[in-house]
């Protein structure tokens, strides 16, 4: 998608995320580079106070102006990061307490409204600590989770996938015990978050036909049945299920192998069947350019594929690549929806 193209879309609502860890520094930290790393326009949901402070401890200076709206956030990016309404507090790098998971789930309802509403061209959000916010009343296993009720979308048909240069991945259960992974499989779930995947991949990535590699859950695929019969009773069934209805799917692939290089060249995105077959191999391979795009929603909603990282917020340690890359995507996304409908 072109610049030209990202220029005509309205600026992006990008959340704080919880304010003791490294969202506020990163969303500094990527005005800066907007130019060199063709980082459309962005406002953040509050912040004027905290995102100076970050900006401070990374040693970067930012000027920073608060707007009305996103009209004005979007004439004002150039010259300055704008921010959008009074939320505020101060920088306590590596302390999270209450007070900040109430501040980082306001500012993710303001930038999901906006969003919502149309007023933002997508959604960013900053990482936030998920026990930390069900304290204070956040009851979702995930931002994922909440975007999706916001949209009107049942948790189930919002698909969370992880995109970098070198994979996609789509955890098919996502923040749940492993012990319960099996017994959550099913063919309609594999069914159904495989066609929502498939038609996002062409709707926002502009796949016109994406071949989708089915992982296996047990290992060896389950060895004919001798390590695990899920693979004959529901993933084989679903792969099957899904070609009939005419989607370019394969498997179930052994995981182990599915993520080589020769492997990654033959599937535009990997199904996998539990979080962390899904999340290692995209963290191992480009942990500082992963992002997490939530699939499957009337708005684009994109996020680092990092956490909070307490220990290293306020350091000067922590990558901006993720949120870069969080914020081109959105605005690509956005943009080829703005183009296509
Ligand atoms: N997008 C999100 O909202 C999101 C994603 C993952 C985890 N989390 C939350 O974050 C909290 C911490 O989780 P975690 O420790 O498993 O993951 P984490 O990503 O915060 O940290 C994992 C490791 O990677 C390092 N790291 C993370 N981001 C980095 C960056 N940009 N540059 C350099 N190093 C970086 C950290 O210092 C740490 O060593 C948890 O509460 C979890 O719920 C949120
Ligand atoms: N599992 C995700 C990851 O590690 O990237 C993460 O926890 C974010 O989930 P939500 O976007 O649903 O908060």
């Amino acid at each position: 998608m072109s610049v030209a193209a990202e220029a005509r879309i309205a600026p992006l609502a990008v959340s704080l995320g919880d304010p003791s860890g490294i969202g506020p520094e990163l969303i500094a930290e990527a005005w800066v580079q907007r130019t060199r790393a063709r980082v459309p326009p962005f406002v953040a949901i509050g912040g004027v106070r905290l995102i100076a402070s970050a900006a401070a401890s990374r040693g970067i200076e930012v000027p920073i102006e608060p707007v009305a709206s996103l009209a004005e956030a979007g004439a004002v990016f150039g010259r300055a990061l704008p921010v959008l309404g009074d939320l505020d507090a101060p920088f306590r790098p590596g302390e999270p307490n209450a007070e900040g998971a109430a501040l980082a789930f306001s500012s993710l309802q303001t930038a999901t409204d906006l969003a919502v509403r149309g007023e933002a061209s997508a959604l960013v959000t900053g990482p936030i600590a998920k026990a930390l916010l069900a304290a204070v009343g956040f009851h979702h296993p995930g931002q994922t989770e909440f975007v999706a009720q916001a949209c009107g979308v049942t948790a189930q048909d919002a698909v969370m996938m992880l995109a970098g240069p070198q994979l996609r991945t789509i955890p098919l259960t996502v923040h749940v015990a492993l012990a319960r992974v099996p017994g959550l499989l099913s063919v309609d779930l594999i069914r159904r978050r495989a066609r929502i995947a498939a038609a996002a991949l062409t709707r926002d990535f502009g796949i016109v036909r994406p071949r989708m590699a089915i992982a296996a859950l047990n290992p060896h695929a389950g060895e004919s049945g001798k390590f695990g019969d899920e693979e004959v009773r529901i993933i084989a069934p679903a792969v099957e299920a899904l070609r009939a209805e005419g989607i370019d799917a394969t498997g179930p692939h052994p995981a182990d192998a599915l993520f080589a290089p020769h492997e990654r060249r033959s599937y535009d995105a990997a199904l996998c069947m539990y979080h962390d077959q899904a999340l290692i191999p995209l963290k191992a391979l480009d942990f500082d350019s992963g992002v997490n795009v939530t699939l499957g929603l009337p708005i684009v909603r994109t996020s680092p594929d990092h956490g909070t990282a307490f220990a290293i917020a306020g350091t000067g340690r922590a990558n901006a690549g993720a949120t870069i890359a969080a914020l081109r995507m959105a605005g690509e996304c956005a943009a080829r929806r703005a183009a296509h409908g």
